[in-house]
């Protein structure tokens, strides 16, 4: 009876050969034998490498799915990442690990796993691991969100929070961020009664408050025309999955056209950058030559272009590095803001008792006969906690920025191996019923009490990150948010267009963003037309 089996396997095989073999021509042939060869190179390796795999201790690794040979679990994820990872939590627990192509990816979703990684050990697992498209966007990870934890991230990061987000600065521009906002009412103003794209005129106010921080005036705006939608296409390719990461041998061929792409999005860029950079060059020149006026003032782009012309290496920087730092700062404030005002302005629109008690707050704090002013932001107390919860539910970066251990180490009794992936799941976190009660209802009501902050400390609610590598841009994107938001609501009243349908479904990306656009119509609220000026 074995036997019978044996040989009718035997036999079948011996078919499928013949059959294979059975060719009309010698390409046929030769392409044939090449497919053969390199199905068989390919297992080989696959085989090598899991056996090195198993060998170096896969089973001290966090519990995970196996994978198919050389893919390894790359097949059988979703679209939707953050939901996907939360769903793997729930059958393999808070921390888990696969194998994407050739390398180990690590998911912690628990507030204990994170304080390992992010506040424990938050030195080991201070570097990035970024994609290949990262790093052609950021020409070759010069910038700070995808450099790793060295000096030149630590001047980066210093000088970007000394010389733009201190407080000293931050009151010094709010003449730009007051004008700005006005003018964004100004402009919706114009619009009353037609359908308004609200991350639209976010993304605008907020580029527009951090070119002028940057360089001080808004001569640059023509520059910026069709900025959006590259950026919007960087972010998608940023958050886009590329074989290339996954099996390096391919990246010679970018099957996706993945890098290709990224590439136009920079020369694009690039062209900004430089024209801003070398008309600056030239201005000074003019002014050493007393040709133009100098107003004293040293805005952040002079600050890098002295520091461009400076001889000392261990502080200078090159070209390269100031279009970088300049790229992350105009990147990492715009999609991230407007993404927040429009889920802000959603879930408002979705909730109207919501609208109906911050509707009452800016009535009271503010009146009706004024208009916002940043000095009335710290006394919206119902409207921050609306902002809160609404991060609570729609973290922008759902998986914060992957960290990666620069040498191996233990995370909840499991090993890490150095240059592993690994990812901290604060969308889980921020949902898990053991943290918070009715998880999945808007009830901003939860943040009143309490003591809540962005600045990582409380592991149960961290949309900014925590530890070394959290956000440095909260003080900022916190004021703009919540003057956008407390402008736009105590100016308007806002409705959904007719045979709108609301929905707050979201799309997994390097920012998450809704799935669909929101659009809503503004009404006049004030009785004063002066006060839309
Ligand atoms: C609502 C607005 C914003 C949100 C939700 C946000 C969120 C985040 C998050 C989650 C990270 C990753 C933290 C981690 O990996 O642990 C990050 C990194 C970063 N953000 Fe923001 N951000 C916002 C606004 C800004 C602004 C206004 C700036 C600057 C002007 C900024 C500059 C940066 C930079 C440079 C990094 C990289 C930090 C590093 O790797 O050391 N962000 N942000």
């Amino acid at each position: 009876m074995k036997s019978d089996f044996k040989e009718k396997i035997y036999v079948t095989m011996i078919n499928y050969w013949s059959w294979w073999w059975q060719v009309d021509n010698e390409r046929d042939e030769l392409a044939r034998t090449i497919l053969t060869i390199s199905v068989l190179i390919l297992v080989l390796l696959w085989y090598t490498w899991t056996l090195s795999f198993t060998r170096k201790g896969r089973n001290r690794l966090p519990p995970g799915p196996y994978g198919l040979p050389v893919l390894g679990y790359l097949p059988f994820l979703s679209h939707n990442l953050h939901e996907k990872f939360t769903e793997m939590a729930k059958r393999y627990g808070p921390i888990f690990s696969m194998r994407l192509g050739s390398k180990i990816h690590v998911v912690v979703s628990s507030m204990d796993l994170v304080k390992t990684v992010a506040r424990d050990l938050d030195q080991t697992f201070a570097n990035r691991r970024p994609p290949l498209t990262a790093l052609a966007i950021t020409y070759g990870g010069s910038d700070i969100t995808f450099s790793n934890n060295n000096t030149h991230w630590r001047n980066m990061r210093k000088l970007l929070v000394s010389q733009v987000l201190s407080n000293a600065n931050l009151d010094a521009c709010q003449g730009f961020r007051t004008h700005e906002v006005r003018k964004t009412v100004s402009n919706v103003y114009a619009r009353m009664g037609t359908a308004v794209d609200i991350n639209e005129i976010a993304f605008d106010a907020e580029l527009n408050v951090v070119t002028s921080m940057l360089w001080g005036s808004s001569d640059s705006r023509d520059y910026f025309d069709g900025f959006r939608e590259v950026e919007f296409k960087i972010i998608e390719l940023l958050g886009a999955p590329n074989i290339s990461d996954f099996i390096p041998l391919l990246s010679w061929f970018d099957l996706q056209g993945r890098m290709k792409e990224m590439m136009k999005q920079r020369e694009h860029l690039d062209r900004i950058l430089d024209s801003i950079i070398e008309e600056r060059i030239e201005r000074n020149s003019r002014k050493m030559e007393g040709a133009v006026e100098g107003d004293g003032k040293k805005d952040f782009l002079q600050i890098l272009i002295e520091l461009m012309e400076q001889k000392d290496a261990s502080t200078s920087f090159d070209v390269v590095q100031v279009k970088a730092l300049l790229f992350d700062i105009l990147t990492a404030s715009t999609d991230t803001t407007s993404t927040m005002v429009e889920w802000v302005m959603a879930e408002i629109l979705h909730n109207p008792d919501v609208k109906t008690k911050i509707q009452e707050e800016l009535t009271e704090v503010i009146g009706m006969d004024i208009v916002v002013q940043e000095s009335h932001l710290p006394r919206l107390k119902y409207l921050h906690a609306v902002v809160k919860e609404t991060f609570r539910m729609h973290p922008p970066l759902p998986l914060l920025i992957q960290r990666s251990p620069d040498e191996s180490c233990m995370v909840g009794g499991y090993e890490i191996p150095k240059g592993s992936i690994v990812y901290m799941n604060i969308w889980a976190i921020q949902r898990d019923p053991k943290n918070w009660s009715d998880p999945l209802e808007f009830r901003p009501e939860r943040f009143l009490s309490g003591k809540w902050d962005y600045k990582g400390n409380n592991l149960k609610f961290i949309p900014f990150g925590s530890g070394r590598r959290i956000c440095p841009g909260v003080p900022l994107g916190e004021k703009m948010l919540m003057y956008i938001l407390a402008s736009l609501l105590h100016s308007f009243d806002w409705i959904l267009p007719k045979d709108e349908e609301l929905e707050l479904s979201d799309e997994f990306g390097f920012v998450t963003k809704k799935r669909r656009p929101l659009v809503a119509i503004p009404f006049k609220r004030l009785c004063d037309a002066t006060l839309y000026e």
